[in-house]
């Protein structure tokens, strides 16, 4: 059956306002489970020979010894155990990454077929492990904050040695704009704005955190930092607005 775009997205708004929004992070994701005292880091089966869609968020071989530092010091305050030894949430939370994000959205089924089977989320189109953008994204909701532990890897290169300056502008968007999403359902960037202030040594680990400046209406504004792990070198800041949007908005209906 042939159907009209603006009948599409009708269809696509029922599913998600009974089954929430297409972007939002703070959906449960497929094959996370989310109940109480379930074991939250899943153990990956090897990937490419697993019918599992690969996480990316998970570490691979390529991830130096402070990306793991990272990972393991947030990755261990997502679940805590209480003195009665119950595991329980804990005050961070790892977000799933994959490269169909229309495909494994809630809804997207329709949208992956309506607009490219063949697409695939920028940050996440370089297989090989270490290349390009490695990263894992930790969000607090309790402190509305994002954590994103960042390696940079060899493909993006910009001054020699050091990381290109859209390839950081890229992650701060995917960084706030992942946060974004978290706490206000789909969102579209509207503006970024961003300043460099000391460069980022290709192969280095960095931290980009964003926090919640204010909800106004549609508007959600975020402020950015990417800083050295130890947090003693300010790399780059920024400051983003993120506009709610509708499905038919999206799809230009
Ligand atoms: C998992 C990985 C996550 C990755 C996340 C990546 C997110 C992205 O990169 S999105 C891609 C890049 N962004 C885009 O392509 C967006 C292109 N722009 C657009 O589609 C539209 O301009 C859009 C949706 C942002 C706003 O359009 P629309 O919904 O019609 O809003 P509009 O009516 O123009 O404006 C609404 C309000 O926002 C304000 N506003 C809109 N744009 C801006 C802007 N750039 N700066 C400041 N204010 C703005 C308006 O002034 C208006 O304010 P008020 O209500 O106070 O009068």
């Amino acid at each position: 059956m042939i159907r009209s775009g603006a009948q599409m997205a009708r269809r696509l708004s029922a599913g998600f306002l009974s089954r929430g929004p297409l972007f939002s992070a703070g959906a449960p994701a497929a094959g996370v489970p989310l109940g109480p005292g379930t074991v939250r880091t899943m153990v990956a089966l090897p990937w490419p020979f697993s019918s599992q869609p690969r996480d990316f968020s998970l570490p691979n071989s390529s991830w130096g010894s402070e990306m793991m530092r990272l990972y393991e010091h947030y990755n261990s305050q997502c679940e805590v155990v209480t003195e009665a030894g119950e595991r329980q949430r804990g005050p961070w939370r790892r977000l799933p990454s994959y490269n169909r994000s229309l495909k494994y959205a809630t809804g997207g089924v329709y949208l992956s077929k309506l607009i490219q089977s063949k697409a695939r989320l920028f940050t996440r189109n370089i297989r090989a492990p270490g290349a390009a953008f490695e990263y894992v994204v930790f969000v607090n909701k309790e402190e509305q904050r994002c954590v994103c532990v960042f390696q940079a890897g060899h493909l993006l290169e910009g001054p020699p040695g050091h990381v290109h300056g859209g390839a950081i502008a890229t992650m701060i968007d995917a960084v706030t704009g992942t946060h974004a999403a978290y706490l206000s359902g789909p969102v579209m960037t509207a503006n970024l704005n961003i300043n460099y202030r000391s460069p980022i040594p290709l192969g280095s680990t960095v931290l980009i955190e964003s926090c919640l400046d204010k909800n106004e209406g549609r508007k959600t504004f975020l402020s950015c930092k990417v800083t050295s792990t130890d947090g003693s070198k300010l790399h780059t800041e920024a400051t983003g607005l993120f506009l709610s949007i509708t499905v038919g908005k999206l799809l230009g209906v």
